[in-house]
């Protein structure tokens, strides 16, 4: 997968350097490439912003900047060949562990990172006459720009690729996996810490018991802290001992 990141904090995106996302692209699985929007700037003070029309506080990112740098990237608009635009913003198609398998099936993409109040409205328009484009929100609140979003839909997707991820096998039990539950809580040694015993039933070597005790601990905390994801349940995944919980 090809990854393009379009910012003018270039150096935001020097985390995905690190870790799992930086053997990916040792290895070639991802191929991340991170532009400085102002490379694309035509003035000498390589502005890249501008007052809103019909007024009101802050700047806008200018639409024609953010053309020439889409253009470049993007290239010969080839729509066979086009990648997915990914625009963070708090009014874009909320985030989720959904979405982020759908975006691991595409080959390019591409995050144009807002700063200021956002980008120029025409900039998705003119963009989406060739290529899909995603506004993307992580949540209900406001950041100062684009980048930690897309660092976050970065390693989101990254983690899903194969061969990223050491073993595959973690990437299925996990919150909002494949069962819409919250994940179970975790333990490891000592037995005993700060007069706190792990559960029996894990040191009981019953695996049964371990992966009914499990499954009950994701119910009670999906129930207790997610009542939202519980109305989203499939009921027929839901056996009877389930109920009880
Ligand atoms: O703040 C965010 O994006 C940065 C941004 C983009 C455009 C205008 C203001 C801020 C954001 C919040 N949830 N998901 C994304």
């Amino acid at each position: 997968m090809r990854i393009d990141v379009v910012t003018i904090f270039p150096d935001y995106l020097s985390p995905l350097d690190l870790s799992l996302v930086g053997k990916a692209r040792e290895s070639g699985v991802l191929d991340l490439r991170v532009h400085d929007l102002r490379d694309w700037a035509t003035d000498r003070h390589r502005t890249v912003d501008d007052t809103p029309y019909g007024g009101g506080a802050g700047m806008v990112m200018k639409p024609d900047v953010w053309g020439a740098a889409l253009d470049d990237v993007v290239g010969s608009g080839d729509p066979a060949r086009a990648p997915r635009l990914l625009v963070p913003t708090p009014s874009g198609r909320p985030f989720t562990q959904d979405l982020a398998h759908e975006l691991a099936e595409e080959p390019w993409l591409v995050f144009a990172c807002g700063r200021y109040e956002g980008i120029d409205a025409r900039l998705v328009e003119d963009a989406a006459t060739r290529m899909p484009v995603t506004e993307v929100s992580l949540g209900d609140y406001v950041l100062n720009g684009g980048e930690v979003a897309a660092l976050v839909v970065v390693e989101a997707v990254a983690r899903l690729l194969p061969g990223v991820v050491g073993n595959p096998e973690s990437l299925v039990e996990e919150s909002h996996g494949a069962d819409g539950l919250l994940e179970y809580p975790v333990y490891t040694k000592p037995p005993t810490w700060r007069g706190l015993d792990v559960p029996e039933v894990l040191l009981s070597g019953h695996h049964g018991n371990v992966a009914r005790w499990r499954r009950d601990q994701a119910l009670r905390r999906t129930a207790e802290r997610r009542p939202d994801l519980v109305a989203r349940l499939d009921p027929s995944a839901l056996d009877a001992r389930d109920r009880e919980v």
